[in-house]
């Protein structure tokens, strides 16, 4: 057996202990410059992990000098180390090759492609002394992890403090705060944890919704060279306010062929379509009546529904997400939301900050997400543009301006600018005012049109109840059409 000098050891330890650190974390970085004996920000993220390898890599030489390393020629604790540190290793040496599949998974789509360099990474854990089921779990691992990474990192930009909290917490949602714990008992078992997201409306719950559903554990087949399947399938949404409640249930659940009149074929809903290894994704959660509340309970609770029109039970493994931007606990005073409805939806509960509280804690986050947001509405805008946009919005919209329509407000805006050089922001009118003045004509003695008062009247109804599907029963109209009026 080998034994490793002190110094060694420390080394080591550090190394295996980064496995430990999230990401998105302070004291990520602060480890990565301990390990580096470098002053802070004295280079850049790449470069630090170039330089982070190469110190590695040639710990593991130094090591391999008289024999090749292999974690068997080490016991116990020591050997436990060894292998997180090597882990780490291969981490930084394909993280790389990781991102440019994960790059060519999403233009190739839904059929999982095979892993270019499954050879290459096998031979790196088992030359190392790994069995082969640790071997294809730990690919499993680092490809889950670079997703993660990528896609939270895309999902949530910006520096303000609420902002690096949020990706902490998503990272540690994904791996929880205890990554040992998630690489031996939870990877495989996290269907049981589900998460509802909180926050304003455009505060971006769908976008980080989709970044958690699209970085679950899939399973590495070594016969195949392919994951089991392709993280472009693993995640399933629904928005419940598009549906009316019929047809809700058949797009949740399904139905059998001959359910109703119309069910031609057999429709498998979106339960159905989402494996063991993925997420469905609710959104609007806060929007749907009792009845299929306690559908969806069951499905949280036992596992299992039926399709509509059939008494067959099916079973759902994968992990569920919510979203809403309504208060829950005033609709389950109210009776609107069920308690025990909600106790399962919520083994974790993360709230995005609003757009307001993320100016006001950083004055640059404005100017980091029009530089984010431009990308998406020019595909390659310079610095001139985002600085112009960026005066313009300072001319135009005042300084304590609320931002009630949050990031997709702030998109809108931009793109209104880019269009007519100006953007009208909404005016913080007192509901109540708001409200009595909801059917008067406008400044210049003009009437409202029978469309405008619909769309003041269910606006109005909505600042009383929060919810569409009351103030479409109300005023008797389609929860579609009343949704369109108010958003
Ligand atoms: N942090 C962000 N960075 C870039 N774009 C964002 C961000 N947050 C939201 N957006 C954009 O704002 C729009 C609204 O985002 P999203 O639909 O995720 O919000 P939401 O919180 O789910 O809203 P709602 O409660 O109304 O459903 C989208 O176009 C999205 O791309």
């Amino acid at each position: 057996m080998n034994k490793l000098n002190p110094e060694q050891y420390a080394f080591f330890a550090k190394i295996a202990d980064l496995s430990f650190v999230n990401p998105f974390s302070h004291e990520r970085e602060q480890a990565d410059w301990q390990i580096l004996n470098l002053h802070p920000q004295a280079v850049s993220v790449t470069e630090r992990r170039k330089l982070l390898l190469e110190k590695i890599d040639s710990q593991f030489q130094a090591l391999a000098r008289h024999h090749r390393f292999d974690t068997r020629q080490y016991q116990g604790k020591t050997q436990e180390t060894m292998k997180l540190a090597w882990l780490v290793r291969v981490f930084y040496g394909y993280q790389q090759r990781f991102d440019d599949f994960i790059k060519a998974q999403l233009r190739t789509g839904d059929k999982a492609l095979e892993l270019p360099f499954a050879l290459a990474i096998t031979e790196e854990f088992e030359r190392a002394g790994f069995t082969r089921q640790e071997t294809t779990h730990y690919i499993a691992l680092l490809f889950q992890l670079q997703r993660a990474f990528r896609f939270i990192d895309e999902a949530v930009s910006g520096t303000s403090t609420a902002i690096v909290e949020l990706r902490k917490r998503l990272w540690n949602n994904i791996f929880t705060f205890n990554p040992v714990w998630y690489l031996n008992y939870l990877c495989r078992r996290m269907e049981d944890f589900s998460l509802l997201l909180l926050g304003e409306t455009g505060t971006g719950k769908s976008l980080v919704a989709k970044a958690i559903g699209c970085s679950g554990y899939i399973p590495f087949d070594d016969g195949s060279r392919r994951f089991v399947e392709s993280f472009t399938v693993s995640f399933k949404a629904i928005n419940l306010s598009q549906y009316s409640t019929g047809v809700l249930e058949s797009e949740l659940f399904g139905h059998k062929k001959g359910a109703f009149t119309g069910a031609f074929e057999n429709h498998p809903g979106l339960f159905a379509k989402c494996s063991k290894h993925g997420s469905v994704f609710i959104d609007e959660i806060g929007e749907i009546d009792i009845p299929i509340q306690v559908k969806l309970l069951n499905v949280l609770q036992d596992r299992l529904y039926s399709p509509v029109g059939s008494h067959d039970q099916q079973r759902f493994e994968g992990r569920v997400i919510s979203a809403t931007n309504r208060p829950l606990e005033q609709l389950m005073e109210s009776g609107q939301f069920r308690k025990d409805f909600y106790y399962r939806l919520c083994s974790d509960v993360i709230t995005l900050p609003n757009l307001r509280e993320r100016i006001s804690q950083n004055p640059d986050e404005l100017r980091e997400l029009i530089a984010s947001l431009l990308h998406r509405v020019i595909e390659s805008p310079d610095e001139g543009l985002t600085d112009r946009i960026e005066a313009r919005i300072q001319e135009v919209v005042p300084k304590t301006y609320h931002w009630p329509g949050n990031v997709r407000e702030l998109e809108q805006c931009i793109r209104r600018i880019c269009i007519t050089g100006s953007y009208q922001s909404q005016p913080a009118v007192p509901v109540k005012q708001a409200n009595d003045a909801f059917f008067q004509a406008d400044a210049k003695g003009n009437y409202l049109s029978a469309q405008q008062l619909l769309q003041n009247y269910c606006r109005f109804l909505y600042d009383q109840h929060h919810s569409y599907e009351t103030v479409a029963r109300i005023a008797g109209l389609d929860r579609r059409t009343v949704k369109k009026y108010i958003d």
